[in-house]
């Protein structure tokens, strides 16, 4: 044990000192939150709190292993098992799973993951039979996702006609049937989704008083970390909780709310002001993390957003390198350029594998560099993505998991009934599908009946192969309180053959997923020999329970030790590297945002999920974009980031007379320009010329000429279809230039061009022979 308060500066140590009453922490990234929310915890059980009367919400639970982890060195480790501490979504299931029974779930309540939720979504709108092409299921998910989060129910969906217009679904009017329907097939399988693990929290303390009295009695003080990504639904869980005792203490920073699209509210950080007029507020300033150019570039950066709350943020670190930028002409060099700068920094400066990380805005950018890592023998982990547990053998044997767990949950069933396969064809199982749609019964209770099978129309022969099924699930069930998890996974593997479907010697291919299913039994063995909880045997159901709730910053393939990091920005939230590099930053990928709908809203939440990219550094940044991107299999030329020209220059390595740098001013420069053109403020065009040529002053920067030889993606005599205003291009005798406009049509189009040094002229496309020179 140390003295923790020992490595706290004032305002932090205020902050963990001060235990009683509502508080709120909102500070830059960096500034210590997180260490101040996990020592206030080791110092609330060192005044006697105790441990079981906590109740800390974190953002993932590798954060919470973590922080008990800490805590544990704090004040022993029996204090810091005993903690409630974890996701929303992990501590919240524990609640309904003790409450299940009032609220019309079995205590063994199945968790549909985002899969599970839109193959049952897809099934609604074909038997409704709607078009999937307007009613596309990932639309239909997220709008359902937003209305239970905003804790509308489907009774109210249908009922308010206010709600469904600003829903805007006038092109979708039965998507409130859909989503009754939706409820009332989860339901029926005795499963939630993720979002209904806090609806029905919600609907818990509503509706049943007794229940909410008993869990504010026990938690004493509730403290939540990244406060700024809170959800209404979370919002009002928290706000039920604290409503006794009023010990809650929130820590979050409004500049790193990056979840909007998933509901996330900053206007709960607002409302703590009106929710405890009596909170007390502390103010952490000073960055711990990162040198002083990386803080102040990321300063520089976030200064542009209109919305935020004014607070300082500096570093007494060394100033540290400046922020190296550079630019590859394809996706595959950049991949190639990553994983040599990292072998190179690693012989520079001794560091390890583990101390990288490269962060990407979309999973679909992971890909690249995980091969030109492996090319180079560079370990590395994947977060998020396809993940360990997406993959199909995994899912296989989860779902005989969830199945014998909870016989009601239809989705598992359709997934193994026939597999291995045993005989039970499509048609069978459509049969039994239709009459435990007919009946309001589960299709396991159709197919555990003999009358209801006959009814049905199953044959003696499907009805026999139908039986041995249910008889080898029930006979599974009856073991699940008796067998630890790991004592289950070996007999579903034996009682199923699963092991002997995925041999090797039936297909080479197989060799890796009987791996993964070897990986998922190691997994489950350290679960079970790790995690007895209070002299409990670890469970199936509390198997199944964990793992549908790992969150992406959990979900990594690979062990946990020396490997780079690769992961996109919005899961790498709260963690930090000595050296990251941020890929891909180019317009329309980083910013992810169409340049025709520049919405303020979506820009200042990229700009924020940015800052939370390069604030994660903590000696080098490197930052990278391309020319062009394979993208659906075809080749895009690309922008530089508009973010790119934001950061303030002084803190970039890059020359300002380089290549990279001048293709990023200019093409900020014409962005500017169409952005006025699109709000209406247009410049005269000599103010416009200016700007332009306001990046080649001092004769020291190349001309466009040299750098149109040095970009090779000149396609010779442009096809007119691809000429839009913005585009850059070059002409035999004028120069360079950029297009301004596009007039006229088909042999008589015509573009209006700025050239560099020859004016505007209008010439027509048939004889321009004009070059695209990006
Ligand atoms: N007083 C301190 N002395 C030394 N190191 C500190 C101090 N406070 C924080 N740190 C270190 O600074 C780093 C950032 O702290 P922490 O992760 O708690 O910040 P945060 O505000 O939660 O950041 P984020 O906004 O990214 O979540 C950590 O490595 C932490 O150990
Ligand atoms: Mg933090």
């Amino acid at each position: 044990m140390y003295d923790y308060l020992e490595t706290l500066n004032t305002p932090q140590r205020n902050a963990v000192e001060n235990i009683e009453g509502p508080t709120l922490v909102i500070a830059g990234a960096g500034s210590g939150k997180t260490r101040v929310l996990t020592y206030r915890i080791a110092h609330l059980i060192n005044k006697g709190v105790s441990e079981k009367q906590i109740l800390a919400l974190t953002f993932t639970n590798k954060a919470a292993r973590e922080m008990k982890e800490r805590i544990s060195n704090a004040v022993g480790e029996e204090c810091a098992k005993n903690l409630w501490m974890g996701t929303f979504h992990s501590l919240f299931s524990k609640i309904l799973r003790i409450e299940a029974e009032i609220i019309g779930y079995p205590s063994t309540f199945t968790i549909y993951d985002t899969q599970d939720s839109k193959s049952v979504i897809k099934s609604i709108i074909k038997n409704k039979k709607l078009d999937d092409k307007i009613y596309r299921p990932t639309v239909v998910q997220s709008r359902i996702s937003t209305a239970k989060n905003n804790l509308v129910t489907p009774q109210s969906y249908l009922n308010n006609k206010d709600i469904r217009e600003a829903d805007k679904i006038k092109q979708m009017p039965q998507l409130g049937a859909i989503y009754l329907e939706y409820t009332r097939r989860c339901k029926k399988a005795g499963a939630m989704d993720f979002d209904d693990l806090l609806l029905e929290t919600n609907i818990l303390f509503r509706d049943h008083p007794e229940v909410l009295e008993k869990y504010q009695r026990r938690f004493h003080y509730i403290l939540v970390d990244e406060y700024q990504d809170t959800n209404f639904s979370q919002y009002l869980i928290i706000k039920k909780l604290a409503a006794l005792k009023k010990n809650l203490c929130v820590v979050g920073d409004d500049a790193q709310s990056i979840y909007s699209f998933r509901g996330a509210k900053i206007e709960n950080i607002l409302n703590f002001k009106n929710d405890y007029p009596e909170f007390k507020t502390f103010k952490l300033e000073q960055n711990y993390r990162s040198t002083r150019t990386i803080v102040e570039a990321a300063n520089s950066v976030i200064k542009k957003n209109s919305e935020q709350i004014p607070k300082k943020t500096y570093s007494e670190n060394e100033l540290g390198e400046r922020i190296e930028l550079f630019n590859t002409l394809t996706d595959n060099e950049e991949g190639i350029e990553v994983a040599k700068r990292i072998l190179q920094i690693k012989n520079a400066t001794g560091c390890n594998y583990e101390n990288f990380s490269i962060l990407y805005r979309t999973n679909a950018q992971s890909r690249i560099f995980e091969e030109c890592l492996r090319k180079r023998n560079i370990p590395y982990k994947i977060f998020g993505g396809l993940s360990f547990y997406q993959r199909k053998e995994i899912k296989d044997v989860l779902a005989y998991f969830k199945l014998i767990v909870n016989p009601q949950d239809d989705e598992s069933l359709k997934r193994i009934i026939n597999f291995p396969t045993r005989g039970i064809g499509a048609t069978t199982v459509t049969k039994l599908e239709n009459a435990a749609a007919f009946n309001d019964l589960s299709i396991f209770d159709i197919a555990s009946d003999a009358h209801n099978c006959q009814l049905a129309g199953l044959n003696a022969g499907a009805f026999r192969k139908v039986q041995a099924f249910v008889e080898m699930i029930n006979d599974l069930s009856s073991k699940v309180n008796m067998l630890n998890a790991f004592e289950m996974v070996e007999l579903v593997c034996e009682r199923t053959n699963i092991l002997e479907e995925y041999d090797f010697n039936k297909n080479p291919e197989n060799k890796g997923k009987t791996e993964n299913i070897q990986e998922l039994m190691n997994g489950i063995k350290d679960f079970t020999d790790n995690s007895m909880e209070e002299g409990k045997s670890f469970l199936i159901l509390d198997y199944i329970s964990e793992v549908a709730l790992l969150t992406d910053q959990d979900k990594q393939g690979g062990e946990d030790t020396d490997r780079v990091t690769l992961m996109t920005v919005h899961s790498s939230k709260g963690l930090e590297f000595k050296n990251v590099f941020i890929v891909g930053l180019e317009e329309k990928l980083f910013p992810s945002i169409k340049e025709t709908s520049l919405n303020k809203q979506e820009l200042e939440e990229e700009r924020r999920l940015f800052y939370v990219a390069v604030t994660r550094a903590e000696k080098k940044l490197c930052l990278s974009f391309v020319k062009q991107r394979s993208k659906w299999g075809k080749i895009e030329f690309c922008t530089p980031s508009r973010f790119l020209s934001e950061i303030d220059s002084q803190y970039l390595k890059m020359p300002l007379e380089s290549e990279s740098n001048i293709f990023i001013k200019r093409k900020e420069n014409q962005r500017k320009r169409l952005e006025q053109h699109q709000y209406g403020h247009l410049e005269t065009q000599d103010s416009i010329i200016n700007s332009i040529k306001g990046v080649r002053l001092d004769g020291k920067i190349k001309r466009m000429e040299e750098l149109a030889q040095i970009d090779k993606n000149v396609i010779i005599g442009a096809n007119p279809e691809q000429l839009k205003p913005q585009t850059l291009i070059k002409h035999q005798r004028f120069g360079t230039g950029v297009i301004l406009s596009i007039e006229g049509k088909d042999a008589n189009k015509k573009a209006v061009i700025e050239f560099d040094d020859n004016g505007t002229k209008t010439l027509l496309l048939r004889f321009a022979k004009l070059q695209i020179i990006d």
